[in-house]
């Protein structure tokens, strides 16, 4: 049995209300009770997924250098382009009022050893949101598969996944939407490099590090080496097992607090798969793993206020109005 529920999207194409209503329910109950799901049947072409993870391969696969003339700017909020190994620590603080060198401290604990690059809308109202390229003569037709990619993905989150939560919250289809129209949503390309498995034992490197994502939600393609682990309701870590042609999908905190705490932000983590013995040649190593993760943010000029149906008299409002460029910058700044 598959550790997380599985929801279908099959019938949504059907058009029809009684089926779309179907599926949202068991959408949003997923996202009440685990905060996590397998979606199958998203549309998004499985053929395309994996010429994706065959660009991701290609462009880790550049010299660092090449790779750092698209650098991912210092400030962690203007998430665009590419992290170098180190360069981006996911960190879980307790508050983010403290002072900064405790929020290095805490980034510098456990090093999370992994690379990644960040692709937003191209051409985005904020120019400091701007796609960061390597050239295009160091990995033609990079720009426009990973572009094509993101909006593939786009397209998933404005006419299936936004509606079907609205729908299961019992507000218009198009609330969701609504606040996500110019697009700061982020397709990230990660690597997990191959790596000796000794540092990893001695828990002097990790790959992620327990933590709850940070905007609406998150969906998540991985390739078949594992390592994904989900919080349970009694506070073990479950592997996320890869399931061929299904997204993993969460909850984020924004949504969370957006929904009055009706839907949960779940904790998760990546660990190294089991160690691989290579005979007498090398040390043990940990292969490498790919995964392709989608996040969906608001708008950051949008003010986050509870969901209509997700308050009343006896479910007051727990938050303030947030806005939601706010909200992320403070999340974000933290990981750099
Ligand atoms: O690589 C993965 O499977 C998960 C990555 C993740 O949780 C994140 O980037 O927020
Ligand atoms: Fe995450």
């Amino acid at each position: 049995m598959a550790s997380l529920p599985v929801i279908d999207f099959a019938r949504w194409d059907s058009g029809k209300a009684d089926d779309r209503a179907t599926i949202a329910r068991a959408l949003v109950d997923a996202c009440k009770n685990v905060g996590f799901a397998y979606i199958i049947s998203t549309g998004i072409p499985q053929e395309e997924v994996t010429r994706m993870f065959d660009w991701t391969a290609k462009f880790f696969a550049l010299p660092e250098e090449t790779k750092l003339l698209a650098r991912h700017p210092p400030e962690g909020w203007k998430h665009r382009g590419y992290s170098r190994l180190g360069a981006e620590q996911v960190i879980q603080p307790k508050t983010y009022d403290s002072d900064p060198s405790k929020l290095a401290a805490l980034r510098r604990a456990v090093p999370d050893l992994k690379e990644s690059i960040e692709i937003g809308l191209e051409d985005p109202p904020r120019p400091a949101l701007q796609n960061l390229w390597v050239p295009e003569d160091d990995i033609p037709g990079f720009r426009a598969a990973a572009v094509a990619f993101y909006d593939l993905c786009r397209d998933f989150q404005t006419n299936k996944l936004l509606p079907a939560i609205s729908i299961g919250l019992g507000v218009d289809s198009d609330y969701l939407v609504k606040y996500h129209t110019y697009e700061d949503s982020q397709l990230r390309l990660l690597h997990y490099p191959e790596a000796p498995a000794a540092p990893f034992a001695k828990g002097e490197l990790g790959r992620v590090r327990a933590h709850t994502d940070y905007g609406t939600c998150t969906f998540l393609f991985q390739d078949d080496v594992g390592g994904l682990e989900v919080e349970s309701a009694s506070g073990e870590f479950v592997a996320a097992t890869p399931m061929p042609g299904a997204v993993v999908f969460n909850v984020g905190d924004l949504l969370m607090r957006w929904s009055n705490d009706t839907l949960k932000s779940t904790k998760h983590r990546v660990c190294p798969p089991p160690a691989i013995e290579s005979g007498n040649r090398h040390d043990a190593f940990i292969p490498r793993r790919y995964s392709i993760p989608y996040f969906i943010v608001p708008d950051f000029d949008k003010e986050i206020d509870c969901i209509p149906s997700c308050f009343g008299p006896d479910k007051p409002k727990k938050y303030e109005p947030v806005n939601a460029g706010d909200y992320m910058a403070m999340r974000l700044n933290g990981s750099y």
